[in-house]
């Protein structure tokens, strides 16, 4: 896989596995837009979201990475910007799909419920996925606000 140019963030409860997945991707050889938070008090997830979300929408980043303690709130929060389409990912085969199907450009992961392991591995299968196309292209254009 081509290096490419990913935004990441998280909030205090998303430190411990935004810090792994961080290192995995800079490993990886990717470069890597780090958005916060990096200290472990308390803070606001959607002020990391729309960062992110931001970032991939001016296509700055050609993914991004956004971890909290359930990975639902910052993907609501992500999913606020029409440019995005975020998924919270337990699993390889969630990624792969959303990935495939959905075209999903934001890979949400909840630290509070998810490992280190499985995250990383989603995240890999995310990276790795390209999207079909197809009939799924048709339903994402029914995505957009008219
Ligand atoms: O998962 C989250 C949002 O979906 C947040 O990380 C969670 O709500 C933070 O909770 P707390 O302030 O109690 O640490």
């Amino acid at each position: 896989m081509s290096a490419l140019t990913i935004a990441i963030g998280g909030d205090h409860a998303g430190l411990p596995l935004k810090t792994i997945l961080q290192a995995a991707l800079a490993e990886a050889g990717h470069s890597l837009l780090d958005f916060g938070t990096n200290s472990p008090d308390s803070v606001d997830y959607p002020d990391f979201a729309h960062k992110v979300a931001e970032a991939v929408e001016a296509g700055s980043a050609r993914f991004g990475v956004l971890v909290c303690g359930t990975g639902i709130g910052i993907a609501i929060a992500a999913n606020r910007h029409p440019g995005i389409r975020a998924a919270v990912l337990h699993n390889t085969t969630e990624a792969r799909l959303t990935r495939a199907h959905n075209d999903a450009n934001v890979a949400c992961f909840g630290a509070r419920l998810v490992g280190p392991e499985p995250a990383l591995d989603a995240l890999r299968s995310f990276l790795a996925t390209e999207f079909e196309g197809g009939r799924h292209a048709r339903r994402l254009a029914k995505l957009m606000p008219a």
